[in-house]
């Protein structure tokens, strides 16, 4: 893609609220390759702000405004259709498919021809440090480990934004250091636009970026 076609994640005037009650705002605009981190108290919408820009959200929920990724309105796009991607705390592998069976499966369905999809799998695993991996179970693989065939297995769906809902929190602290910059390296890499939602102040340290606070739940006027 030129980077003409390169605009970010735009937030426009989104306002979600549930019963009457305005549980978020926000109009901001996450450049390509910047980490927004959005922080707030339990309970705060920090979720609830994820699945609206992925098309998930509850139909309990009212929203206002509109999400922009790389200049295209994604309202009314289903989320299979957004180029979103995102990870979770739980990096959920497949665990009747090797790591090579896992990756696959984040590859484009327009990738066509067995040796270029083994090819882009291989240099997946290269990436993360763990080549030689795709024959492996995922049961027998460290936390670390996991979290890079994760990292990669979305990766590779060449999406155009990345959602973070505190990833790194299982992880120990030298790993989740280790896993942290690798995820940030990989974003800022591929110039996506990133949102990272956090409890820890390590992980808004670490990104760099600015950091957006999400108040406690206001009755809406
Ligand atoms: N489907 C739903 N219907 C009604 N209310 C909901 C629904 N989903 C979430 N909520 C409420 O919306 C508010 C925001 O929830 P959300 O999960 O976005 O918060 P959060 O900031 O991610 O919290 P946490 O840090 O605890 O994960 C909460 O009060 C929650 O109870």
């Amino acid at each position: 893609m030129s980077d003409a076609t390169r605009d970010g994640l735009r937030l426009e005037g989104l306002v979600v609220s549930h019963g009457g009650h305005r549980l978020l705002a926000i109009d901001d605009h996450v450049r390509p390759g910047e980490v927004l981190t959005v922080m707030g108290p339990s309970g705060s919408g920090k979720s609830t702000l994820l699945s609206v820009i992925v098309g998930t959200v509850d139909p309990a929920f009212a929203v206002r405004g509109r999400v922009r990724l790389d200049g295209r309105d994604l309202t009314g796009v289903p989320p299979e259709g957004r180029r979103i991607g995102i990870l979770f705390q739980e990096e959920l592998l497949f665990p009747h498919l090797s790591v090579g069976g896992n990756l696959a499966f984040g590859l484009p369905p327009d990738l066509r021809g067995r040796a270029a999809r083994q090819a882009r799998i291989e240099a997946a695993l290269e990436e993360v440090g763990l080549t030689g991996f795709a024959g492996r179970d995922p049961a027998t693989l460290s936390g670390g480990e996991r979290a890079r065939v994760a990292l990669m297995r979305m990766l590779l769906s060449e999406p155009r934004a990345l959602l973070l809902d505190e990833p790194f929190s299982r992880l120990d602290a030298a790993l989740r250091a280790q896993v942290r910059d690798l995820v940030f390296a990989a974003a800022r890499a591929r110039g996506l636009p990133t949102l990272l939602v956090t409890h820890d102040a390590t992980d808004a340290a670490a990104a760099g970026g600015r950091v957006f606070e999400i108040g406690v739940p206001v009755a809406s006027g």
